[in-house]
């Protein structure tokens, strides 16, 4: 049996990070933003419990693939004697903040749930979910979100769909490293949702992100002759917000050299749930 679904992109439209808990990660208040790209999965069940993943991109064809644990993880939870064959057809940038590996589990755990039959509900799905990383769950719940926790406390939120221009500058951030920062700002105070709405948005990262990484301010002072920009999740990522897809066209057309851009819409239901709602293992 197969089965295709995608894995898209989110953006953090905004970014808190109001503590730290004891075990060293970090509260966030965050407001999700699914987009409508992605990498794209496909998945072949095998009768052994074998495992095997196929890729565009052979760095990310070891056993860390995020892809591979979240398969493990499923079959120790289960039992499940099945396996798969699956591949991914990689398009979002790498450590870009835009939760591509995160997106790609969460897009495993739904897709082998439904091929294996395994009837685990939304709220089993989300507690292993967020085993694999803290982005996880909000991709396996596949609605636009504010959240909070370490980014596992979700509620859903409708948002306009926005047109975005997506730009990653050439330089690799690691999150930890980010978040084991002395210098990155964790103290930011707790707010209700209705007040972070009402005031500017931002990423508490980004200024720290700006000074270790200046590619990265330097793509924001090219993209703000545009429109208003901010940074996505630790980066390296940033985008802006469009009133249409002609003016975020102009913008990626003069993309500075060595930038890799692309253009979405942000959307409140995430394509992977229609994907699977439109298939024989609807359960
Ligand atoms: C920055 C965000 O992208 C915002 O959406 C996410 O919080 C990061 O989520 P993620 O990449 O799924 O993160 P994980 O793979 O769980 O963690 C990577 C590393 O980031 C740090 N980390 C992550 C999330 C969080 N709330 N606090 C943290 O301190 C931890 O040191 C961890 O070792
Ligand atoms: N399926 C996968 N796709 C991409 N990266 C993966 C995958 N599985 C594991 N990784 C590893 O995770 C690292 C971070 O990749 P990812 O694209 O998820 O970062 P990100 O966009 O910064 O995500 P987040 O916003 O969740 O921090 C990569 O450098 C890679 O080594």
């Amino acid at each position: 049996m197969t089965l295709s679904l995608p894995a898209v992109a989110k953006l953090n439209l905004f970014l808190h990070i109001t503590g730290r808990r004891a075990d060293g990660y970090h509260n966030l208040q965050t407001l999700f933003q699914l987009l409508d790209v992605g990498d794209e999965l496909h998945f072949t069940t095998r009768t052994d419990k074998q495992l095997n993943l196929q890729c565009n991109d052979s760095s990310l064809q070891g056993p860390d693939n995020l892809i591979i644990k979240a398969g493990r993880l499923l079959q120790q939870h289960t039992g499940c004697q099945l396996g798969c064959d699956i591949v991914l057809d990689k398009v979002l940038p790498m450590g870009g903040g835009l939760g591509g590996g995160s997106s790609d589990a969460a897009t495993t755990l739904l897709a082998l749930n439904a091929l294996w039959r395994l009837k685990l509900s939304n709220q089993q799905l989300a507690a292993l979910a967020l085993k694999l990383g803290a982005d996880v769950p909000l991709f396996v719940a596949g609605h636009t979100a504010f959240a909070e926790g370490v980014g596992e406390k979700l509620v859903p939120v409708q948002l306009p769909e926005k047109t975005y221009l997506v730009v990653t500058p050439p330089c690799h951030i690691s999150t930890a490293e980010i978040f084991q920062h002395p210098d990155l700002i964790r103290n930011s105070p707790l707010l209700s949702l209705e007040t972070l709405f009402s005031r500017p948005w931002r990423n508490d990262c980004q200024p720290l992100v700006e000074q270790l990484q200046p590619i990265v301010a330097i793509t924001l002072q090219w993209l703000v002759e545009y429109a208003p920009c901010r940074m996505t999740g630790t980066g390296a990522s940033v985008f802006a917000e469009f009133p249409d897809a002609a003016s975020a066209q102009h913008a990626l057309a003069n993309l500075p050299v060595a930038c890799r851009g692309f253009i979405a819409k942000g959307v409140n239901q995430s394509p992977v749930l229609a994907a699977l709602a439109d298939t024989e293992f609807n359960n």
